[in-house]
C-alpha cells in the first residue's frame, strides 16, 4: 500500500471507533437510566411506579424539540423512549437485538406482543384507563353511527326517502375531515391534549343529546333529520380534533416497547370488538323495548332514541375520566412553551415541511395511502367482482367477511410471525402482501380462491395498519405527533372516498362487460382490470415506502424475513472501507497452508507491502487459551460439539475486531490460516451441526467480514494426514478424528467453493509447495494491482457489526510467525 492509502486507512480507524463507543454509551446511558424507571413503572402499576414513570416524561420532556424521535430518545431518561433507545442504540452499536442469544438483555418485540404484551400494557393504569375510554369512545362511535342513520331513516316515509336519510347521515360523516382535517393536527400538537379531548368530548356529549331531544321538542320530520344531519357534521368535526389528540397522547403514556402491543389491543378493540358489541347491543335494545312496550312505543323510547342517549352519556364518562383519571395525558406532552411561542400557521407549515422532509413519515404516509386506494377498490368493485363469480350477494358479504377476518389475524398473530422483524421493512412487505393479493383477486375463478385472497388482503391491511400505527407513535417526536396523524387521518379518508367513488363508478360503467379479445376467445372483466391495476399501484407503493424507510440497507429481504421468521433476523453490517486485502488460507490437515501462508507474506514484505500474518484459533492472548481448551488433547475434558462451535466463534469474534479489521483499516494485506469456512466444514460437515445456524453465528461473530479471497488448498485427507504425522509433533483432537470425518471436511470446503467461485482459488495441495506459491501469488498481485482504491466491505451483512476496536500492541499477538 502506499504511505497515503496507509494514512487514509489510519484516519479512518478513530471515526469508526468513536462511532462505535459513542452509540454504545448512549445506548447503555438510556438503558441504565432509562428502562429502569420506565419499566418499573408500568410493570408494577403502583401509584409510585406511574409517578416516577410521569416525572421521567416531564422532566424529559422539557428538553425535546422537533424531530423524530430517534435523535431524542437516548437523552431521555426515565420514559418510554428510554426502552427505544436502548433497542436501537444496541443495534447500532452492534450488539445482537434480535436472536436468541440477544434477548437475554430485555424483552424482545415480539415477546411484547400477543397476550403476554397485551396483559403487560394493561398493567399500566394511566393506558389501562385511556383504553377503556377508547372503548367507550368507540362503542359510542358505531353505536352512534348505527343509531344515528336508523333514527334518520325512522323519521321518513317511503323507501327511498329512508335509503336517501340513512345514506346522507352515514357520508356527511367523511365530509369534515376536508374542512376541519388541516388544522385538527395544529390543534392536538398546540393545546393541552387531555383538555382537547375533554372539551371535544362534552360539546360531543350535548351535540348526541341534542338529536333525539329535538325531536321529543316536537319538531318536524325534516327539522329533526336536518339537525341530525347537521349534527354529525358537527360531531364528525370534533372527532377529527379528539382522534390526533387521543392518537398523540398513547405513546407517552407507556415504553416504546409496549406500543406494538398496546396498538393491537386498540385496533382490535375499535374494529373488531366495539361494531360488534355495538350492533348487538342495538338489537338488544330494540327487542327488550318491543318486548316491554307492545304496539308502538312513545318516542323517546325508541331505540333509536335511547341508543342516542347512551351515546351521549358515554361521552360524558370519558370526558371525566379523561379530566380527572387520566391526568398523565398532559404531564407526557412536550413543554408548553415551546408549542404555543410559533404562530399557528407556522406550525401548520412546519407540519407539512416536516412529512415532506422525513423519510420515514414520507415512506410510512404513502403507504398508507396505497394501502387504503388498494382497500377502496375492493370495496367499490366488491360488488361486481361477486358477479364476476358468477356469485350473489351473499359472496360479496363474504368476501367481506374474509377481509375482516384477515384484518383480525395480521394484527393478532403478525408480530408473533415476523418476531424480531425490522418494523419499518415489515411495514413496506405488508403493503406489498395486501396488494399482491388484490392483484390475485383479478385472476380469482372460483369463490374459494377469492376467499383466501380476500384473507391475504386483510391480513396484509392489519399488519401495515399495525406496524404503521407502531411507528407513528414510536418513530415520531411529540411535537408534530399530531399534525403527522391528522394528515393520515383526513388523507385516507379522502384517498378512501375518491378510491370507492373512481372504482365503483368504472367498475360500473364497464363491470357488466368483459373485453373480448376476438382471436384469442379470451374475455376480460374490466372489474379484473381495475383490480389488477389497484393491486399493481400498491406494490409499486408498498416498494417505494419499503425503499424510504428501510433500515435495514443492504440486507436481502427475503432472506432477512425468513431468519426472522425463525428468530433470527439478518442485521446490517456497518459499512466498512478496508484500504487493505484480506486472504484466508483453507483446507483440510497437512494441506500445506502454513507453508503457503509465510511464502507468500515473504513475496509480498520483500515488494514492500504492509503484510498481518495471522490465523485461526489461536492469533491473540485470549485466542491462545481458547485454541489449548480446544485441541489440546492431553486428558482435559473434549467440548459438546456446540460448546466447540461457540469457543471457535468466540475466538474469531476477538480475532477479527483486534486483528483483521484494525489490519485491514490500515490498509494491510491480512493473510489468514482459517477463517470462517473451517467453522462451517469442521463443525458442520464434521460435527454435523446445522450449517446455517454455524454460519449464522461465524457471521455474527465477525458482523459479516467476508475475506476477499479464499485460497482453498485441496488434498485428499490421507495425504494431508500423512504429512502431519510425518512432522512427529503428535496430534492435536481434531487431526485424531476419524477419515470419515476428515472426508465430510474435504467435501465442505469444495461445496462452499462452487458456491462462490469469484471468491475462490482452489488448488490441488498434492502439488509441489513451488508450483502453488507461484499460482497464489500471480492471483495476489492480480487482486492488489485491481484494488489501488481499497476494497469497499459493505457486503449484504448477515449479522450486526461488532466493529473496530483498537488494535493489539505487537506483544499482546500471538501470530502464526511468533509460535
Ligand atoms: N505441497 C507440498 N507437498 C508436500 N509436502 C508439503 C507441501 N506443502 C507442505 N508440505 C509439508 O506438509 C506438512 C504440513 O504442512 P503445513 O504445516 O504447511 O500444512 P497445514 O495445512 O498448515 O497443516 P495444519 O492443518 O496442521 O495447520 C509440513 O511438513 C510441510 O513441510
Ligand atoms: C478455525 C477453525 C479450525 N478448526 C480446526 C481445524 C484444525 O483441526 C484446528 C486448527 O489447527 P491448525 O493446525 O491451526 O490448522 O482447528 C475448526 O474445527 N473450526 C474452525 O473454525
Amino acid at each position: 500500500m502506499s504511505p497515503s492509502e496507509n494514512e487514509s486507512g489510519g484516519a479512518a480507524r478513530p471515526s469508526a471507533d468513536a462511532a462505535h463507543q459513542s452509540g454504545t454509551a448512549d445506548a447503555d446511558a438510556a438503558h441504565q437510566s432509562g428502562t429502569a424507571d420506565a419499566d418499573a413503572a408500568h410493570q408494577s402499576g403502583t401509584a409510585d411506579a406511574d409517578a416516577a414513570h410521569q416525572s421521567g416524561t416531564a422532566d424529559a420532556d422539557a428538553a425535546r424539540r422537533p424531530g423524530t424521535a430517534d435523535a431524542d430518545a437516548a437523552r431521555r431518561p426515565g420514559t418510554a423512549d428510554a426502552d427505544a433507545a436502548h433497542e436501537r442504540g444496541t443495534a447500532h452499536a452492534g450488539t445482537p437485538p434480535a436472536g436468541p442469544e440477544g434477548r437475554s438483555g430485555g424483552q424482545s418485540a415480539a415477546d411484547l406482543s400477543g397476550y403476554a404484551g397485551i396483559r403487560s400494557v394493561l398493567r399500566i393504569r394511566p393506558f389501562r384507563r385511556l383504553w377503556i375510554v377508547l372503548g367507550a369512545a368507540s362503542f359510542g362511535d358505531w353505536f352512534g353511527l348505527l343509531a344515528t342513520s336508523v333514527f334518520a331513516a325512522s323519521q321518513v316515509e317511503g323507501s327511498t326517502a329512508k335509503g336517501a336519510a340513512f345514506g346522507a347521515t352515514i357520508s356527511i360523516r367523511l365530509l369534515p375531515a376536508l374542512v376541519l382535517g388541516p388544522i385538527a393536527g395544529v390543534l392536538a400538537d398546540r393545546f393541552d391534549r387531555r383538555w382537547t379531548m375533554v372539551i371535544c368530548d362534552v360539546l360531543r356529549f350535548l351535540l348526541f343529546a341534542s338529536i333525539p331531544l329535538v325531536a321529543l321538542l316536537g319538531a318536524s320530520s325534516a327539522v329533526v333529520v336536518g339537525w341530525a344531519l347537521v349534527a354529525t357534521f358537527l360531531i364528525e368535526s370534533i372527532t377529527l380534533l379528539w382522534i390526533p389528540a387521543k392518537e398523540a397522547a398513547v405513546p407517552n403514556l407507556i415504553p416504546r416497547a409496549r406500543l406494538e402491543a398496546a396498538n393491537q389491543l386498540t385496533l382490535i378493540t375499535t374494529y373488531g370488538l366495539t361494531p360488534v358489541f355495538a350492533a348487538l347491543v342495538l338489537a338488544a335494545l330494540d327487542a327488550a323495548v318491543r318486548g316491554a312496550v307492545p304496539g308502538n312505543p312513545p318516542d323517546w323510547a325508541e331505540p333509536a332514541q335511547l341508543a342516542l342517549w347512551v351515546n351521549a352519556f358515554s361521552r360524558l364518562a370519558t370526558a371525566l375520566v379523561v379530566a380527572y383519571g387520566i391526568k398523565e395525558i398532559s404531564h407526557g406532552q412536550a413543554a408548553e412553551r415551546g408549542r404555543t411561542e410559533q404562530s399557528m400557521l407556522r406550525q401548520f407549515t412546519d407540519g407539512w415541511k416536516f412529512i415532506g422532509k422525513t423519510p420515514l413519515v414520507r415512506g410510512l404516509v404513502l403507504g398508507i395511502f396505497g394501502a387504503f386506494a388498494g382497500g377502496g377498490i375492493v370495496i367499490g368493485t366488491a360488488k361486481f367482482f361477486a358477479n364476476s363469480l358468477g356469485a350473489g350477494d351473499a359472496a360479496f358479504y363474504l368476501l367481506f367477511g374474509a377481509i375482516f377476518v384477515g384484518l383480525a389475524l395480521g394484527i393478532g398473530l403478525g408480530p408473533l410471525i415476523v418476531k424480531e422483524m425490522s418494523r419499518r421493512r415489515w411495514f413496506g412487505m405488508s403493503i406489498v402482501l395486501a396488494s399482491a393479493s388484490v392483484m390475485t383477486l383479478a385472476f380469482a375463478i372460483h369463490l374459494s380462491m377469492a376467499m383466501v385472497g380476500a384473507i391475504l388482503v386483510g391480513a396484509g391491511a392489519g399488519m401495515a395498519f399495525l406496524s404503521g400505527t407502531t411507528l407513528l407513535g414510536g418513530e415520531i417526536a411529540d411535537e408534530v405527533r399530531g399534525r403527522v396523524f391528522a394528515v393520515v387521518q383526513i388523507g385516507t379518508r379522502l384517498v378512501l372516498i375518491l378510491a370507492i367513488g373512481l372504482s365503483s363508478l368504472l367498475a360500473g360503467v364497464g363491470g357488466s362487460r368483459t373485453l373480448e379479445i376476438a382471436d384469442l376467445g379470451v374475455s376480460i372483466s374490466s372489474t379484473r382490470l381495475l383490480l389488477l391495476a389497484a393491486g399493481a399501484a400498491g406494490i409499486v407503493a408498498g416498494i417505494s415506502a419499503f425503499g424510504q424507510m428501510d433500515d435495514k440497507k443492504g440486507v436481502p429481504v427475503l432472506a432477512d424475513l425468513w431468519g426472522s421468521i425463525r428468530g433470527r433476523p439478518l442485521m446490517p453490517a456497518e459499512p466498512f472501507v478496508s484500504a487493505g486485502l484480506f486472504v484466508v488460507f483453507e483446507g483440510g490437515e497437512g494441506a500445506g497452508k502454513s507453508t503457503q501462508l509465510t511464502r507468500l507474506a515473504e513475496r509480498l514484505r520483500e515488494q514492500g507491502r504492509d503484510v498481518v500474518v495471522t490465523r485461526e484459533p489461536g492469533a491473540t492472548a485470549m485466542g491462545a487459551r481458547i485454541r489449548s481448551l480446544l485441541l489440546d488433547s492431553s486428558g482435559v475434558e473434549a467440548p459438546s460439539p456446540r460448546a466447540e462451535a461457540l469457543l471457535y466463534a468466540a475466538d474469531r469474534a476477538h480475532h477479527v475486531a483486534t486483528v483483521v479489521r484494525p489490519a485491514l483499516v490500515r490498509g494491510a494485506v491480512v493473510v489468514s490460516d482459517r477463517y470462517v469456512d473451517s467453522s462451517l466444514a469442521y463443525q458442520g460437515a464434521g460435527r454435523t451441526l446445522p450449517v446455517e445456524e454455524v454460519s449464522w453465528l461465524s457471521s455474527w461473530a465477525t458482523g459479516g467480514l467476508k475475506p476477499d479471497l479464499v485460497v482453498l488448498l485441496d488434498v485428499d485427507p490421507r495425504t494431508g494426514l500423512s504429512r502431519v504425522a510425518a512432522r512427529n509433533e503428535g496430534t492435536d483432537r481434531l487431526e485424531a478424528e476419524s477419515v470419515a470425518f476428515h472426508e465430510r471436511v474435504r467435501y465442505a470446503f469444495l461445496d462452499l467453493a462452487v458456491a462462490d467461485p469469484k471468491r475462490y482459488l482452489v488448488l490441488d495441495a498434492s502439488r509441489s509447495a513451488e508450483e502453488i506459491a507461484g499460482q497464489v501469488v500471480a492471483r495476489i498481485e492480480e487482486m492488489l494491482l485491481g484494488a489501488s482504491g481499497g476494497v469497499v466491505h459493505q457486503r449484504p451483512a448477515q449479522g450486526p457489526d461488532t466493529s473496530v476496536q483498537s488494535e493489539l500492541s505487537d506483544p499482546e499477538l500471538v501470530t502464526t510467525e511468533r509460535t
